[in-house]
């Protein structure tokens, strides 16, 4: 079986590819070999290759250049969803996509349920929404992985960010006023691979279909990510120019950047916990794992 994924260059789609190379095989083009903005060469790869599942990691996830360049957003984060979806549906596969927590409108302290009214604050959040909905209007068989504030050893993220810059310069101020959960793209691929069972040469969803909020246990804020990345590669013998004491967190409305984000992030873990009967882990135990891994590099 050929096993579809998109961005598999990206965060997400690299762990997907380590997790799902057992049960068939890869097919994950890269920008040049598959360019997604064009719907066209998007139909006929699919035609051409016939998968049994797709799995779409691919995003427009340049929170901040959405705001300037919507177009490129819609396309990759509405469109394109819609566009794999309503190949699924009519193909009888499943689909995996995942969400964001910037769908949410961020307000008050309460953790997001999967069915809270949405509410985003930013061109991403809108088209990543716009995505969720076309995916569920198409009657594929499918899971939406709603997931925040992800990490990897490879690609460009906070973590790594943060490691640079705490190498760089003598002081840091980060937002402490954003809550929500950090993530790991492993964890991420870990839990899709969880929510599939064998039958044969194929795979199928064995837990029911909609959306899934897809974080570990646990929140914290930006500020308080950016400390345990500092302390643990502090720990791990890394000689970072920053110290605790030069490390200020600061209100959101101090770091002005062009896309809003929202304040609460914070996602409630039931609905996933119980349909797949595990205990998520804490945020920073996923840490201690890529850290190390990025480490090694
Ligand atoms: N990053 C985060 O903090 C969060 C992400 N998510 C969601 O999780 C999913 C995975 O995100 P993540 O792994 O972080 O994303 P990345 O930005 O790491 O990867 C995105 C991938 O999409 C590919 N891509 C983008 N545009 C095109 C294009 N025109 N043609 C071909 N490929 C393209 C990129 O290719 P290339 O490598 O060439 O750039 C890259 O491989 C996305 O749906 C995202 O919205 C949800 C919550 C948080
Ligand atoms: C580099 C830096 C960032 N920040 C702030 C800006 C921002 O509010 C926060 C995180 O920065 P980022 O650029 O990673 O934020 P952002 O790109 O908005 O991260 C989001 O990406 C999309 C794809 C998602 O889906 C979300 O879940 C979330 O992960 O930290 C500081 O306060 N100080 C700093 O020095
Ligand atoms: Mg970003």
């Amino acid at each position: 079986m050929n096993i579809f994924i998109t961005g598999g260059n990206g965060q997400v789609g690299f762990e997907l590819q380590r997790q799902f190379a057992p049960f068939g095989t890869i097919l994950a083009p890269t920008r040049q070999e598959l360019d997604l903005t064009n719907a066209d060469a998007v139909d006929t790869y699919l035609a051409k290759h016939q998968p049994g599942l797709i799995l779409n990691a691919a995003a427009y996830t340049a929170v901040d250049n959405a705001e300037s360049e919507p177009g490129q957003a819609q396309r990759l984060n509405a469109e394109l969803p819609a566009q794999l979806a309503k190949y699924a549906a009519k193909h009888g596969i499943p689909l995996v996509h995942y969400s964001t927590d910037y769908v949410y409108p961020g307000n008050g302290e309460t953790p997001w349920q999967e069915d809270s009214p949405t509410g985003p604050l930013s061109v991403y959040g809108q088209t990543k929404l716009e995505g969720d909905q076309g995916i569920i209007e198409s009657g594929a068989s499918h899971l939406i992985f709603r997931t925040s504030w992800v990490y990897a050893a490879r690609g460009s993220n906070f973590m790594k960010t943060m490691l640079r810059l705490g190498c760089e310069r003598d002081a840091l101020s980060i937002v402490n006023d954003q809550i929500g959960a950090p993530t790991a793209a492993r964890l991420i691929a870990q839990i899709t691979a969880l929510s599939f069972t064998v039958h044969g040469s194929r795979l199928s969803i064995h837990i029911p279909q909609g959306i899934y909020h897809l974080a570990p246990r646990g929140e914290t804020s930006w500020h308080g990510f950016a400390s345990e990345i500092f302390s643990q590669a502090r720990k791990a013998g890394e000689a970072l120019t920053i110290t605790p004491e030069s490390t200020a967190g600061i209100p959101t409305a101090e770091y002005p950047a062009p896309a809003q984000r929202p304040l609460n992030s914070r996602m409630a873990l039931d609905k996933l916990e119980s349909a797949l009967g595990i205990t998520m882990p804490p945020w920073q135990s996923q840490l201690v794992l890529t850290l190390k891994e990025h480490l090694s590099n």
